[in-house]
């Protein structure tokens, strides 16, 4: 039988309040199998950003990360909220070992080039260290990643967590089966983005198109499906979009995305 591999994505809004981190620990610890974390952090980013005086500035939901941003997401997403993750899990008795994309080399991106937009220290990935990773996990280890790659020049750069998750995913997805999760403070893509009784329980490509075009569908969640329609097409088996209840396996508001 085909190995299993489930990659949690937790958004940063779900670091910020201790009910919904504690929520996610324990749900994501008692989770069976392979099993890898990738964290944001955008929220906390900001916050330290303006306490140093440094606007944040996010197009499109991506951090424009000039040199000194650079700084402040290194400091917040690979120090505080990687290492406080991993101290979480570990209390819980999971094997946590926590990673940012240029440990063992395990994930290379390219700076993405400026065109119309200098997006700054902003990397595309180009390769998973997917053998690496799979000796990780073999030796019981849970790695949980933060959202930061390298160049492997010596470069370091900041990629979208939900990016991070996706191509981690889609690398072990040909060997495995893998599953992605994507947990945040909603309970799901919802319909109406003000009704929180209205999440969709199963969106397609062309439910997608439709509510993006009738704007109920933004800002954050536009490149969230984008990466997991991508995720999808490239071989990820099942991709989920919910609320940290969502890990625990029982029923409850979330939605499963579709082809
Ligand atoms: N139709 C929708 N359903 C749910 N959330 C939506 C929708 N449209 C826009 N959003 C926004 O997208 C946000 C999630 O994206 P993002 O902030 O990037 O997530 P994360 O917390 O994982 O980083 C939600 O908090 C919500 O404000
Ligand atoms: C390039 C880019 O935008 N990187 C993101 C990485 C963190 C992230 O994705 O955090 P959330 O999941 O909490 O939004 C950023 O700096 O905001």
């Amino acid at each position: 039988m085909q190995k299993t591999v489930s990659i949690v994505k937790i958004g940063g809004a779900l670091l910020e309040e201790e009910a919904l981190l504690e929520a996610v620990c324990q749900g994501f610890s008692a989770m069976g199998g392979a099993k890898i974390l990738v964290h944001g952090g955008g929220q906390q980013a900001s916050r330290v950003s303006q306490a140093l005086g440094i606007t944040p500035k996010m197009v499109d939901g991506r951090r424009i990360t000039d040199a000194d941003s650079l700084k402040v997401v290194v400091m917040v997403y690979g120090g505080l909220a990687n290492k406080t993750l991993v101290a979480r899990l570990q209390a819980l008795g999971c094997n946590a070992l926590g990673l940012s994309g240029a440990d063992a080399g395990l994930i290379r991106a390219r700076k993405r080039p400026p065109g119309n937009l200098d997006y700054g220290f902003v990397g595309d990935v180009e390769h998973v260290a997917a053998d690496t990773l799979t000796t990780l996990l073999d030796a019981g280890l849970v790695p949980v990643f933060s959202a930061l790659t390298h160049d492997g020049r010596g470069q370091l750069l900041n990629t979208n967590a939900d990016t991070v998750a996706a191509e981690i995913a889609v690398a072990l997805g040909r060997e495995r089966r893998a599953r992605l999760y994507y947990c945040f403070d909603k309970p799901g893509v919802l319909r109406q983005v003000t009704d929180p009784e209205s999440t969709i329980p199963l969106l397609d490509q062309r439910l997608f198109r439709e509510l993006l075009e009738r704007g109920e569908i933004a800002a954050g969640m536009i490149p969230k499906l984008t990466n997991a329609f991508h995720a999808l097409e490239r071989g990820v088996s099942e991709v989920y979009i919910g609320p940290p209840t969502l890990l625990e396996g029982v029923s409850g508001p979330f939605t499963k995305i579709s082809l």
